[in-house]
């Protein structure tokens, strides 16, 4: 019987509460599952999440960025602490920092995000209230791979949702990230086991993945 490869190492990276962090912390618990969180970085001293992280036994800590000078010297220390903890694959999870090109190029094919809207629609920010505004009748979320260009990367999966009559900002946010729940952990299974793989700017999925059916979630 083959020995099960070695889990990749992965850190995640977040901003503020950390819902998507705790879904990716207990799907990693899985024995077979080809990832392990081992690390949680907040750019924000507050962010709750640290906290859950904590309380999940995973290693959390800040690195605030405005006391750095500039976005490169706030990405070299997240670079040193990655480093230090020997880190394979970083995963995004609310994330509101702007990476520089030197980093996510470092880290080409080995970082991934979550945004809450169906890529290419609605890069950016505020993409539940731009999605109401365009009369828009399906909305989601999307993992992709992370390039210099915000929210451009190719993507892995996606899922999505109705947008229903009287649906308001905060209504649609709470439908859709129901599913960033489902599909994050996931997309990172795939990418962290090989299955969605990015090569030639675009994702390459392997027969496991396509007999799957793992780039779309169904309603
Ligand atoms: N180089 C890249 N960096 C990041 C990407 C990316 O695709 N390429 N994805 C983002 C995540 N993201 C949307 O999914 C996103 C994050 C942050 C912002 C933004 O405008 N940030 C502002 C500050 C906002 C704040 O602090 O509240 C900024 O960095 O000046 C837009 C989209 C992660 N990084
Ligand atoms: N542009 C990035 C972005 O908007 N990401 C979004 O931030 C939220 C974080 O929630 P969480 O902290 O509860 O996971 C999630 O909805 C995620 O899609």
């Amino acid at each position: 019987m083959s020995a099960r490869p070695e889990k990749k190492r992965v850190a995640i990276l977040i901003s503020g509460r950390g819902s998507n962090m705790v879904s990716l912390i207990e799907a990693a618990r899985a024995p077979d599952y080809p990832a392990e969180i081992v690390l949680v970085l907040s750019n924000r001293p507050d962010a709750a999440g640290l906290v859950r992280a904590r309380e999940a036994g995973i290693p959390a800590r800040a690195i605030d960025h405005k006391a750095f000078p500039d976005r490169a010297a706030f990405d070299a220390a997240l670079q040193a602490e990655l480093d230090a903890a020997g880190i394979e694959l970083i995963v995004l999870a609310g994330f509101m920092r702007i990476l520089t090109d030197a980093f996510v190029e470092a880290w080409a094919g080995r970082m991934i995000n979550i945004h809450p809207s169906l890529l290419p629609l609605f890069k950016g920010t505020h993409t539940h209230e731009r999605a109401l505004d365009a009369g828009m009748r399906l909305h989601g979320c999307t993992v992709h791979y992370v390039v210099p260009e915000l929210d451009a990367g190719p993507i892995v999966a996606q899922a999505a949702v109705p947008v229903l009559p009287g649906d308001d900002a905060d209504t649609l946010s709470a439908r859709v990230i129901v599913q960033e729940h489902r599909l994050y952990p996931a997309a990172l299974a795939l990418v962290a086991g090989g299955d969605a793989v990015l090569e030639g700017g675009r994702v390459r999925f392997t027969a496991r993945a396509r007999d799957a059916g793992a780039a779309i979630l169904s309603l």
